[in-house]
């Protein structure tokens, strides 16, 4: 198995990445700027890296250390409402990270690339569910600067040969299901951890971002999809990419949809605590429905989810929050 570079390893899903990486007997190099990553996080058999991807000395300097072999690539900002307010930090970190990485791969002759992409790149789904051959359009800038990611890797694989797996994902939930690492963001903006965080008092209410989408309940429906599944499709993405010639886009979603609403009755049901909320008015750059065809995935990588059930995905990521209120930081006395 190759060398496998981890950029963003510290981050929520890069971590749980990493550590099913090493699991997989992989040899594993983890970069990252610790922005909005944790030290704690890295497994303790990764050799760590603090810096940022765009320091182009830095990254070159850990390819010629390291003598890498495949790139996994999480290093990134990607709330959807921040980057609409603030989109040059989505260019800057995003694209120009994605420039950095490419020229150093390109010296280096790496040409193997796991990459993070997002359902974001299609915009408000003409569809569902979604199929990768779906028109993209995206509605704010982090997903225009994902779409722009992909078309760099692809001009780099028709002049280089350097081979990609792009993997858009859907909403990623849960936690490591003995909660030794879990979402820890700050501030937070993912629903489903500030469920938790209002059944955990640190909240008065969710603010629901408006209910008069065109959706049964009105509010918005997105495909909520298990960290550990979306980790496992990245080992089956390097596999895939030492095997084959062509390069992929593919969804990665559970293929069903769940409601704002929806979901917080269902971390009611699992929490047994009452969750209060109220309907505040819509959040910039959010499409109504966004649900994946996962069948590609399936048929190319191989792929076979196994924590599909909403109440796996509520219940691992109760388990975390509730065993760490304060995410990675000491209890404060
Ligand atoms: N969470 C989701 O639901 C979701 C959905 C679709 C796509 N994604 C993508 O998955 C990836 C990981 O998301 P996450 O939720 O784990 O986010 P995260 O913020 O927890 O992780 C990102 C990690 O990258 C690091 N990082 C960011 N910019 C960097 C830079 N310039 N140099 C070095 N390190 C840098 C951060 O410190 C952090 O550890 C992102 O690329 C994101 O766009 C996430
Ligand atoms: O306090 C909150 C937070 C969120 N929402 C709503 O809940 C849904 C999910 O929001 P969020 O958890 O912030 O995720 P998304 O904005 O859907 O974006 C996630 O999912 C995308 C793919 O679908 C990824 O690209 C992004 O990186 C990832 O943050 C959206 O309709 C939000 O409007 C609320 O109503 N109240």
């Amino acid at each position: 198995m190759k060398k496998v570079l981890v950029l963003g390893g510290a981050g929520y899903i890069g971590s749980h990445a990493v550590a099913h990486l090493i699991e997989s007997g992989r040899d594993v190099v983890v970069v990252d700027n610790l922005l909005t990553g944790h030290i704690e996080a890295v497994h303790s058999d990764a050799t760590f890296y603090e810096g940022d991807i765009r320091d182009k000395e830095f990254l070159s300097h850990v390819f010629e250390q390291e003598k890498i072999e495949q790139v996994v690539h999480f290093a990134a900002s990607s709330l959807v409402g921040e980057s609409v307010e603030n989109p040059l930090k989505y260019f800057n970190n995003n694209v120009y990270g994605m420039l950095t990485l490419l020229e150093v791969m390109h010296e280096f002759d790496v040409k193997e690339i796991v990459f993070s992409s997002t359902a974001a790149t299609y915009g408000e789904p003409e569809e569902t569910p979604i199929s990768e051959t779906a028109p993209t359009n995206p509605k704010n800038p982090y997903g225009e600067s994902k779409l722009m990611m992909e078309k760099m890797m692809k001009w780099c694989d028709n002049a280089y040969d350097m081979k990609y797996v792009s993997l858009r994902y859907f909403n990623v939930a849960g936690a490591m299901p003995d909660a030794t690492i879990g979402e820890a963001h700050q501030p937070e903006t993912h629903l489903l951890p500030i469920i938790l965080q209002v059944v955990l008092h640190q909240r008065d209410k969710l603010h629901i971002f408006g209910d008069d989408y065109p959706t049964p309940d009105g509010t918005c429906i997105r495909d909520y999809v298990h960290v550990l599944d979306l980790v496992d499709a990245h080992i089956l993405a390097l596999d895939y990419l030492e095997k084959n010639e062509e390069s992929q886009i593919i969804n990665l979603g559970s293929s069903h949809g769940f409601s704002v609403k929806e979901l917080l009755d269902e971390a009611i049901r699992v929490t047994g605590q009452d969750i209060k909320y109220d309907v505040s008015p819509r959040r910039a750059g959010d499409p109504a429905i966004l649900v994946a065809s996962n069948d590609k995935a399936k048929k190319v990588l191989g792929w076979n989810p196994v924590h599909t059930d909403i109440e796996t995905i509520i219940s691992t990521a109760w388990k975390w929050h509730s065993t760490h209120p304060n995410g990675y930081e000491k209890e404060v006395r």
